[in-house]
């Protein structure tokens, strides 16, 4: 399938998302599409998925203009989407969300062996651990991941747009994943794949369309540009900031204190953790997603029931044994960055102003003032560079990246003592992710401790002081930043165990 963009625009409200594109997508190639956060990237691919309406333009299809006003007319021409946000049915098993989205196939046919094997056949190739009849409530986010691209990829699609889909995956099922997208293109099937991972480019992508502020800007063999062009052309005019910089921490001292606690949910479990941090001091958590990441995180910050143990910051307990959650509404002294900001960090359909005061609810009047939040709004905005930069705004208005950085706004303004923070540059272009990292230091330097969860053993390796390795809800090993290196951090990953 051959498929022509030719002029699209697309304004929300005075926001050009798009601005006259013109894209080709050749059959059977691997076309990354890349751009800073807001560029129009997926707001193109909605308009060719037909989630979207373009104010103008056209799409053409093998020498056809076509009118896809539906995601079912774009399924039934052979295309097919994976959003950044899921769309599975949580109370059911992985197979049975795999049978509903089944194209060929009428809900009866479910009792036949055969159907199940055809059904299951992506899913398989892409992620073997995963267990077809486990709830997808239960699943980690890089799973549901992995289920939602089978899902489109028994659609048998022509075209597969995939949107930002290693950003939740682990490196080892990114590899699984850019094999597939290989497979797929070399049998002539072509894939647009939005990034914002030059390691997705690199592996598989044949050419590169770079877009900036609704217009694109380029488009070249994916081995014809270096990095740091492909950078250059994202950011415009904008300086790619230097690597920040952290601080030693100040030793001998004890400021959280993360007490032998256990504690399970519906996915994970975490067993007799045992942290200390000194003020100042980053400690990066690395492990595969779905080892109790996020409910160690949610440990921390006083949001999860312990059966075990306590967390205690600047001497006073914030998590503790016992059946309600210590810290329901979270105070000033924890910031917390959670993960999938969307289901966890923001109320969608509240403007940008009452979701930047969320975590202030607690002590405010009852007639806040509106004129003074805004503009206590309008600051953060700026100085974390969300865009729109209108406070007046719906969250819901904001791409994925825009999101992310209005709730790290939230979480790192004020003075916390402790700063949790999932996954924080994730969804984020280089820029913005040397920015939030950056707030997150500063936090540091004056004191407090971080407690960063991350995949990016790169960036953990290069400004986390100490790594804990997670593994099977428990630490298998505790290393200095400066000493460790990713085969001995794989290892305990794998949950081989070694003591500092
Ligand atoms: N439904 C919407 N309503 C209003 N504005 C929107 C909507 N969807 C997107 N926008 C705006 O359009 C612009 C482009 O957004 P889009 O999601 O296409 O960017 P993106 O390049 O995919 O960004 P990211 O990398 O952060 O996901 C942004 O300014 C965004 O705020």
């Amino acid at each position: 399938m051959h498929i022509e963009l030719r002029g699209i625009s697309k304004h929300f409200g005075e926001v050009a998302a798009n601005a006259d594109v013109n894209l080709e997508i050749k059959a059977g190639e691997v076309l990354a599409l890349l751009g800073e956060n807001g560029a129009g990237k997926s707001t193109l691919m909605k308009i060719l998925y037909g989630f979207y309406q373009g104010d103008s333009g056209e799409i053409v299809i093998d020498g056809t203009t076509v009118e896809i006003d539906t995601p079912r007319t774009a399924m039934a021409l052979g295309i097919g989407m994976v959003f950044q946000q899921f769309n599975l049915i949580p109370a059911l098993s992985v197979a049975e969300n795999l049978m509903l989205a089944y194209p060929k196939s009428p809900w009866w046919q479910s009792r036949h062996r055969p159907v199940w094997s055809t059904v299951l056949e992506n899913l398989t190739k892409l992620a073997r651990d995963i267990d077809p009849s486990k709830l997808v409530r239960h699943l980690a986010i890089g799973e549901q991941q992995l289920v939602e691209l089978a899902k489109v990829l028994n659609l048998n699609a022509q075209l597969v747009i995939l949107d930002e889909p290693t950003a939740v995956l682990t490196p080892q099922e990114s590899e699984r994943l850019w094999a597939l997208v290989r497979q797929l293109a070399d049998s002539g099937r072509s894939v647009v794949l939005i990034t914002h991972k030059f390691e997705d480019v690199e592996a598989c992508a044949d050419r590169v369309a770079i877009m900036r502020a609704g217009r694109l800007v380029e488009v070249a063999d994916a081995r014809g540009k270096t990095i740091d062009e492909m950078v250059t052309l994202m950011m415009g005019q904008h300086q790619v900031a230097a690597n920040p910089s952290v601080k030693s921490p100040q030793k001998d001292i004890q400021k959280l204190w993360i007490k032998s606690i256990s504690a399970k949910d519906r996915r994970a479990a975490i067993v007799d953790i045992e942290l200390q941090l000194a003020p100042g001091e980053i400690l990066g958590i690395a492990g595969v997603a779905g080892n109790g990441q996020r409910l160690l995180a949610d440990a921390v910050a006083g949001l999860a029931v312990l059966d075990n143990g306590e967390v205690i910051l600047d001497g006073e307990v914030v998590s503790r044994l016992g059946r309600q959650p210590v810290n329901p509404n979270r105070n000033s002294k924890i910031g917390y960055i959670p993960e999938q900001p969307l289901e966890n960090g923001v109320a969608s359909d509240l403007d940008l102003t009452t979701n930047l005061s969320l975590h202030r609810l607690v002590g405010m009047p009852f007639f806040p003032k509106k004129q003074t939040e805004q503009a206590q709004a309008q600051k953060l905005i700026d100085e974390f560079n969300v865009r729109p930069s209108d406070p007046t705004k719906l969250a819901q208005d904001l791409s994925g990246g825009n999101l992310q950085k209005l709730v790290s706004a939230r979480e790192l303004s004020g003075m916390p003592s402790l700063v949790v923070a999932c996954y924080p540059s994730m969804g984020l272009d280089i820029l913005s992710t040397r920015a939030i990292y950056e707030q997150m230091f500063k936090h540091a330097e004056r004191g407090a401790c971080i407690l960063w969860i991350s995949e990016d053993l790169d960036d953990l390796l290069q400004y986390a002081h100490r790594i804990a390795v997670l593994s099977h809800g428990k630490i298998t090993g505790i290393l200095p930043a400066a000493s460790a290196d990713r085969q001995t951090i794989g290892l305990l990953m794998t949950g081989a165990r070694k003591t500092a």
